[in-house]
């Protein structure tokens, strides 16, 4: 059985993809426990290596890979070929070469001395939206596969191009079979029938919160590990001191890259009340000069929204914003045109206390709030319960890394957005899930320890 594949470009069907089911996936954990001892075996020296060789088949075919993205999900053009694929092979290469530098620990003191070895942990499960679909896909398989685990993965049926690319490119360079199983589908059928398999031990996920929460539920009774990478509603704090007017293009690329459909794109826009009408101006300014239209003309900024039903709920987003009062001061209307492009919005007007301040939108919608001083600052930026990132803009930098530490969220960014190093932890607090991806955390995420010790 196949299901539709929609170009957000056109809002037409443009493919299929399979529609796996429980049998699928069930072949898959045969394969990846089939494969599991002699990945495990290998040294990590070699498991780096096929990393290594997946990075570069992927790179050689990165204009495929990017074009593959655009139509799939409808983002520009430009940011799949210089951000997101790139990153999907950084992802590799960057674990491929972590694999080799993830050393056991060592104690010695007056309780003798102590190894801690990490074992890998079997079959993993990962399941991926259709946002940064081969950035967030490798993100999750890169780690898993450099700590010696095999792997079960889905991607969302949304946008399962890419993904499926890559197992067919890693078939192609020899990738040990059953290492890297893929099983298209729904959620509900596949991504429920990878979580709740007993031979699954740990699952990664990003999406949104509501199913990052059935996730635990299902993982629970079995203690599996987890890792959840979720919603976010992400506050951007711009103080009258900071350098604003010259880092504007950052602050519209944090309110509206990939319209908005990135969990750390920041929807709140906190600004310090003596700058407030020059930043909104500016903004406004900005934000309806995005160029906005087809996704493979390389100079649009902002393409369509992913699919009928997620353009829905943001165009009623932007209708109960109105609804409680607030006023949207550009934007706010989908554009006359096939596919499902709605204009880079900016709301005013509205407190931290409504939906519109509360609940995640993701989409190209932000709404803006003035404060009178750094407390009531962190008091807006704190009003949620997400807690995935923020951006603090000012000059001050004791007062930059004083509002940092406390943001009740994951990761700050300060004067920047988006600046990533893949060493770092990433993930965040409250309703934004738990556990930390990235750099050592992964790796660790995707082994148990064992410590072993005696006498010294
Ligand atoms: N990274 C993020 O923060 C993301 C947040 N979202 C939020 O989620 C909302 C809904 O978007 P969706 O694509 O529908 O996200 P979703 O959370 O439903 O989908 C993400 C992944 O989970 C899978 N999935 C769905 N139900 C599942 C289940 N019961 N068990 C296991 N896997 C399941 C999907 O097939 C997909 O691969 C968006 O409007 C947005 O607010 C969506 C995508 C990414
Ligand atoms: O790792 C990154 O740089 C970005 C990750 C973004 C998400 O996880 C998301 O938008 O869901």
């Amino acid at each position: 059985m196949w299901l539709p594949v929609y170009e957000p470009a056109t809002g037409k069907v443009y493919g299929d993809v399979a529609d796996g089911g429980a049998d699928d996936v069930a072949a898959a954990i045969a394969a990846a426990q089939a494969a599991f001892p002699a990945w495990s075996a290998l040294p990590a020296s070699e498991r780096a290596r096929w990393l290594e060789k997946l990075a570069a088949a992927l790179e050689a075919k990165l204009e495929d890979f990017a074009l593959a993205e655009a139509r799939d999900g409808g983002k520009p053009i430009t940011l799949a070929l210089k951000v997101e694929i790139p990153r999907a092979v950084s992802n590799l290469r960057f674990f491929s070469h972590a694999a080799t530098q993830f050393a056991s620990e060592f104690h010695h003191g007056e309780a003798g001395m102590h190894y801690t070895l990490r074992k890998p942990l079997g079959v993993v499960g990962t399941v991926s939206p259709w946002n940064l679909p081969l950035y967030l896909f490798t993100w999750k398989i890169a780690p898993a596969l450099a700590a010696g685990n095999t792997v079960v993965a889905k991607p969302s049926e949304v946008t399962p191009a890419s993904a499926t690319m890559l197992a067919q490119l890693a078939s192609e360079i020899g990738f040990p079979p059953g290492v890297f199983n893929l099983v298209n589908g729904l959620g509900p059928k596949v991504g429920e029938a990878i979580v709740t398999a007993p031979e699954v031990k740990a699952i990664s996920f990003t999406g949104s919160t509501a199913v990052g929460k059935r996730i635990h539920q299902l993982a629970s009774p079995a203690l599996k590990k987890v890792s959840l990478e979720l919603g976010g509603k992400n506050p951007t704090l711009v103080f009258a001191d900071s350098d604003w007017r010259d880092n504007l293009d950052t602050l519209v690329r944090s309110a509206f890259q990939n319209s908005g459909q990135i969990c750390l794109c920041g929807s709140r826009i906190l600004i310090e009340r003596s700058i407030y009408d020059d930043v909104r101006d500016a903004l406004v300014d900005a934000a309806s000069r995005l160029p906005i239209g087809d996704p493979l003309d390389a100079e649009t900024r902002m393409g369509p929204l992913v699919s009928k039903p997620h353009f829905d709920k943001v165009m009623a987003a932007i209708q109960r914003a109105r609804d409680e009062g607030g006023r949207v001061i550009t934007g706010g209307e989908a554009l006359q045109h096939d596919g499902w492009y709605i204009t880079p919005t900016i709301i005013e007007g509205l407190g931290p206390d409504c939906a519109s301040n509360r609940e995640e939108i993701f989409g190209p919608v932000v709404t803006l709030q003035a404060f009178d001083n750094e407390s009531e600052a962190l008091a807006l930026a704190n009003a949620s319960d997400y807690g995935l990132s923020a951006s603090v803009w000012t000059r001050d930098f004791t007062r930059a890394h004083r509002v940092a530490a406390s943001l009740n969220v994951g990761m700050v960014w300060i004067n920047s957005w988006l600046v990533r190093d893949l060493r770092t932890p990433f993930g965040g607090v409250g309703q934004s899930g738990y556990g930390r991806e990235g750099g050592m955390d992964a790796l660790r995420f995707y082994t148990e320890a064992r410590n072993i010790g005696f006498p010294a």
